[in-house]
């Protein structure tokens, strides 16, 4: 098959399954978690054990990256015993690529039964009390390409990824922000991290000192040329999102500044702070593995207690009323191959059996369906 990219705006359903099939046939890795490594940033992937490296070059239907700081190479890999898939280079507008290759990848992760995307970036801080090498969790987005016509979920709408009206007020999973920052809390690094809203333009131009203070005036914190469009389609296909900017320069606002925006700059950042954004990602990944159980739970159709004769894979499938590729997820992250006792119908219960810590707990409660109690005297989180 041909490893050129898809020609401008023909990214068709089956290419991407194409690019899904092909990556399938030559690793067995099956990622539940995919990472985007923004500029200068792709050291993350070397962390990954059981390494399985494909040069965007030999996938078909890639696109290929030429940004200096993005090595260009899809990494296959373990990290804190969570399957994921390590983009090393991304594709930027400003390339001339259009909406839909940029965002290539996402969709073909998604086919892959990705179900979290972590993205990291370099980018101008706005917000004049962030620093130079401060990590700002994104908490909300202006995706300005998309605000005058240029958003990747254009076009006819591919139903099998999504719905055509997509809803962003909540692209940026809450829980996951929480999980980021109750680990960088644990890793003592509060000190530099932030908490803000990523803009994305299209560059390849830094701003203009005008520029800056209007993005400043709009809600912005942080400035870059990436990111936005990747979340966009990774909200569509139902992925859920946690964003890290890495301020590696400050925007000029001052007209009599002498300072000037430059790649190098942002490269020497990078390199100041990977090892750190590293870490926390590393952590995040791990608690995303622990955090699939009490996910499993939402999916519970019934507050049932498991019978004492479920003890098999599909047992608890039907129990939860879980779909089928979920199903060996939750058994490979039991921590015991007792079934549940026939009086385990409370929370704590469930949490003891799986081995959960005290603090996922809560969790489990928040991310159940259904508002019904457990039993009938059990009706509040801590219960
Ligand atoms: O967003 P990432 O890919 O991290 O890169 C950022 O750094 C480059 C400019 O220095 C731009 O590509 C900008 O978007
Ligand atoms: N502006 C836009 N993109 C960037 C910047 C910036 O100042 N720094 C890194 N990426």
């Amino acid at each position: 098959m041909e490893n050129s990219s898809p020609a401008s705006n023909r990214c068709s359903y089956e290419d991407y399954e194409a690019t899904a099939d092909w990556l399938r046939s030559k690793t067995a890795q099956r990622p539940k978690v995919a990472i985007i490594c923004g500029s200068g940033l792709g050291g993350l992937a070397e962390l990954l054990h059981n390494k399985v490296v494909f040069p965007y070059k030999d996938i078909p239907l890639f696109p290929q990256t030429t940004v200096m700081g993005h090595q260009g190479q899809l990494v296959f890999g373990t990290l804190e015993g969570q399957q994921c898939v390590c983009m090393q280079g991304r594709f930027h507008t400003y390339e001339g690529y259009d909406l839909k290759q940029v965002t290539y990848p996402v969709r073909v992760f998604s086919l892959l039964g990705v179900k979290t995307l972590i993205l990291t970036n370099a980018s101008g801080g706005l917000n004049s009390s962030y620093k130079v090498g401060d990590i700002m969790l994104i908490k909300d987005q202006i995706n300005l390409p998309g605000l005058v016509g240029n958003n990747p979920l254009c076009g006819p709408n591919e139903d099998r990824f999504g719905e055509r009206f997509l809803c962003m007020s909540d692209a940026y999973d809450p829980d996951l922000i929480a999980l980021a920052q109750q680990t960088a809390e644990e890793q003592g690094i509060e000190e530099f991290m932030q908490k803000g809203v990523y803009c994305m333009v299209s560059g390849p131009t830094y701003e203009s000192v005008t520029e800056g203070r209007a993005l400043r005036t709009l809600g912005a914190d942080t400035v870059g040329m990436s990111t936005a469009l990747e979340v966009v389609v990774a909200r569509h296909c139902g992925l859920r999102v946690l964003g890290f900017s890495l301020i590696t320069n400050m925007v000029v606002t001052e007209y009599d500044s002498k300072q000037r925006a430059n790649h190098a700059e942002v490269l020497e950042t990078t390199r100041m702070r990977t090892q750190v954004l590293e870490g926390l990602v590393t952590k995040i990944v791990a608690k995303i593995r622990r955090e699939v159980v009490p996910l499993l739970w939402s999916s519970g159709k019934t507050s049932r207690p498991l019978s004492p004769n479920r003890t098999t894979q599909s047992d608890y499938g039907t129990h939860f009323g879980l779909r089928r590729d979920v199903v060996p997820l939750l058994w490979s992250y039991r921590k015991t191959s007792r079934p549940l006792a026939p009086n385990r119908t409370t929370q704590s219960d469930y949490g003891t059996h799986f081995g959960l810590r005290r603090d996922v707990v809560p969790l489990l409660w928040s991310y159940r369906k259904t508002s019904r109690p457990l039993a009938p005297n059990r009706t509040i989180q801590s219960d």
